[in-house]
C-alpha cells in the first residue's frame, strides 16, 4: 500500500546542537535503510522549510505506524499521512 506522508519537523530552539546533530544522524541512518529496502519509495525536501514530502510503501497501515513512531525525530514532528491509489492516466507500472 501507498502513502503520502508529510512531515515537519519542530527541534525545540534550546535543544542543544550535538543533541540534535545525533538525532539527525540517526534520522539519516535510518531513513537510508528503509530506502534501501524499497519501504520509503520517495523523499523530497519541501523548500524553503524544514519539511519533507514522502511516499511509502508497506504492507499495511500498522506497518506504517511501525515505521514512522520509530523515527528518531518523531517525538519533534507533525506529520499527515494520506492513502494512495493507482491514477487511471499514470503510465508508471509500479503504481499500486
Ligand atoms: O529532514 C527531514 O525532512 C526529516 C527526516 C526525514 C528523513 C530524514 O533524514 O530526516
Amino acid at each position: 500500500m501507498l502513502f503520502k506522508v508529510e512531515m515537519k519537523v519542530n527541534l525545540p530552539h534550546d535543544m542543544p546542537a550535538e543533541v540534535a546533530a545525533e538525532i539527525k544522524a540517526r534520522e539519516k541512518a535510518y531513513a537510508q535503510e528503509l530506502q534501501r529496502q524499497g519501504k520509503w519509495r520517495h523523499l523530497w525536501r519541501v523548500a524553503g522549510s524544514y519539511a519533507n514530502v514522502s511516499i511509502f510503501d508497506v504492507a499495511d497501515n500498522a506497518e506504517l505506524q511501525e515505521l514512522v513512531s520509530a523515527l528518531p525525530l518523531f517525538p519533534y514532528m507533525d506529520i499527515s499521512v494520506a492513502p494512495l491509489c493507482r491514477h487511471p492516466s499514470s503510465i508508471h507500472q509500479d503504481d499500486r
